[in-house]
């Protein structure tokens, strides 16, 4: 039986008098991806917020593997093994790109921006970062600097970097988001690869239908910051609540079953 490896525990946050997670209790666990999916202003963002520790809770908690992260910063989240893929915050834009995926191996591999090293090392950390590279179908623009690469490319080396780091649980918001059609392919094959690792917890933030369908091991349904339903993709898209919550007719305080 696997363990979850990672749980919320009744998270909350308040922004005034608006709640807007409200007592999410939640385990995941490694060889699952889980899409949280939830009408506009449903709490998703915010409750991702809370895991990477972007935002801390107003109450509840965050444990991974038996520790618990809640007070922890993002920065140290990412230590413990929480990767979060963002729009390029970590990115050294005149680099190329094959610069930053080694420069994010060095990181993980706790070397910071050394220069000196043993040649060994250093051709080792570069082995790791051709690795990703190619892994992340990107060596076409190895040498370009990672500034000029189009959109689509952009979002690639995101993952490349989160894959760097060697997280065990991935987070992804909207991976797609503002793709054009013939790249999305590339990197929702990304996920179903690492979400193909038994070892890796995969949490993704999806509105489209087709990437929930083609991903989802499992759906958690957020309304009004509330965990409505969580089960088995055909369960939970069948489900009365969620035809409901996207009707906008579910009442807001609806218990949590699929
Ligand atoms: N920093 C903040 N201050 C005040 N209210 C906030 C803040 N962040 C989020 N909210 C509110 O919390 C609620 C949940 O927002 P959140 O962005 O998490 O929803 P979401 O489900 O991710 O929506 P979307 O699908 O539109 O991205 C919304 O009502 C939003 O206005």
């Amino acid at each position: 039986m696997t363990h979850p490896s990672l749980l919320t525990e009744d998270l909350t946050i308040r922004f005034g008098g608006h709640v807007a997670v409200d007592a999410v209790s939640c385990a995941f666990n490694p060889g699952e991806l889980t899409v949280i999916v939830g009408p506009n202003g449903a709490g998703k963002t915010t409750f991702f917020n809370m895991i990477s520790g972007q935002l801390m809770p107003s109450a509840g908690r965050v444990m991974k593997d038996g520790i618990d992260m809640t007070r922890f910063p993002a920065s140290k989240r990412a230590r413990h093994g929480i990767g979060r893929a963002f729009q390029l915050t970590n990115l050294f834009p005149q680099l190329s790109v094959l610069e930053n995926i080694r420069l994010a191996v060095q990181a993980q591999a706790g070397e910071g921006a050394r220069f000196f090293r043993p040649v060994g090392r250093f051709t080792e950390l570069t082995a790791r970062a051709e690795r990703y590279l190619e892994a992340t179908k990107l060596q076409a623009v190895a040498h370009q600097p990672a500034s000029a690469l189009p959109h689509g490319d952009q979002r690639k080396l995101e993952v490349a970097l989160l894959m760097a780091m060697e997280p065990d649980i991935y987070m992804f918001d909207e991976p797609t988001a503002g793709m054009s059609l013939d790249h999305a392919p590339d990197v929702l094959d990304l996920i179903a690869e690492i979400k193909h690792d038994k070892s890796k917890t995969v949490l993704l933030v999806e509105h489209k239908m087709d990437v929930v369908r083609a991903l989802a091991d499992r759906i958690i349904v957020l309304h009004n910051g509330r965990l409505v339903a969580d089960g088995a993709p055909d369960e939970v898209m069948s489900s009365q609540i969620v035809r409901d919550v996207y009707l906008g007719t579910a009442p807001a305080t609806e218990d949590a079953s699929a």
